[in-house]
């Protein structure tokens, strides 16, 4: 019954007491992007807090969340294989640009030469070539966000989670960050899931559209 590619939220519920906060039921295939479009408080981050494992348990959810038929909602976070990117970069300020990366290569990649050539590769891929020692204190908004894409995605996730990863950027930075996290995104083959206040944005993703309303229920499609 449920041995669709990608990341399926099975009647995927989600309430704050008896108020159902919202509810959503979609497939997303490998390489596309489903955005998620909604108010303030609509539960957007919520919904990310259910799929990647850490739900407050203030909330109470419903319905399952499949990675390649794969049901994960019983599973432990780190065991989900799903990838957050956020406003904030959120780098560690402690570690080099390189150590940040290093930190997120999966253990089945063994030793330190090939994982510092993963990183260093990853590095390439998101522009930043070269700054593998850089101190992320010395970067700039736009350079951190890349290299927190490249976190992300050196970790081999199955499923990328993205909650208004570009709202801090300017209009043109904004928009080339915008192709390389699609691109990306197409190009490895991941589903992915944007939580976003802006159209503009939506629309870059190139997939559908929800509109959740103010309940959380889905709108359009
Ligand atoms: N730990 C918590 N306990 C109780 N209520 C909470 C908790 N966290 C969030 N809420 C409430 O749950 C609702 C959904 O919050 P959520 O952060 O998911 O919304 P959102 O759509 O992501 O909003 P925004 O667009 O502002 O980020 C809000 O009404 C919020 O006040």
């Amino acid at each position: 019954m449920t041995s669709l590619p990608g990341l399926h939220l099975d009647a995927v519920a989600i309430f704050l007491g008896d108020r159902r906060l919202l509810s959503l039921d979609r497939a997303i295939a490998p390489g596309e992007t489903l955005s998620v479009m909604g108010p303030s408080g609509s539960g957007k981050s919520t919904l990310f807090a259910f799929i990647a494992g850490f739900l407050d348990p203030a909330f109470r959810a419903e319905g399952r969340v499949l990675l390649a038929g794969e049901p994960i909602s019983d599973r432990p976070p780190e065991a989900r294989h799903v990838g957050l990117l956020f406003q904030d970069a959120l780098l560690f300020p402690h570690m080099s640009v390189g150590g940040n990366l290093l930190f997120a290569v999966p253990s089945h990649v063994k030793g330190r030469a090939e994982r510092r050539s993963r990183a260093e590769a990853m590095l390439g891929r998101v522009g930043l070539a070269g700054d593998f020692e850089a101190d992320p204190a010395t970067l700039s908004g736009g350079q951190a966000a890349r290299v927190a894409l490249a976190r992300t995605l050196i970790a081999e996730p199955r499923a990328l989670l993205l909650d208004e990863p570009f709202s801090r950027l300017d209009a043109p930075l904004r928009r080339s960050m915008r192709d390389l996290v699609f691109g990306l995104v197409a190009e490895r083959r991941i589903p992915g899931l944007l939580v976003t206040h802006d159209r503009e944005d939506a629309e870059a993703a190139g997939g559908p559209i929800v509109e959740l309303g103010a309940c959380g229920e889905e709108m359009s499609a």
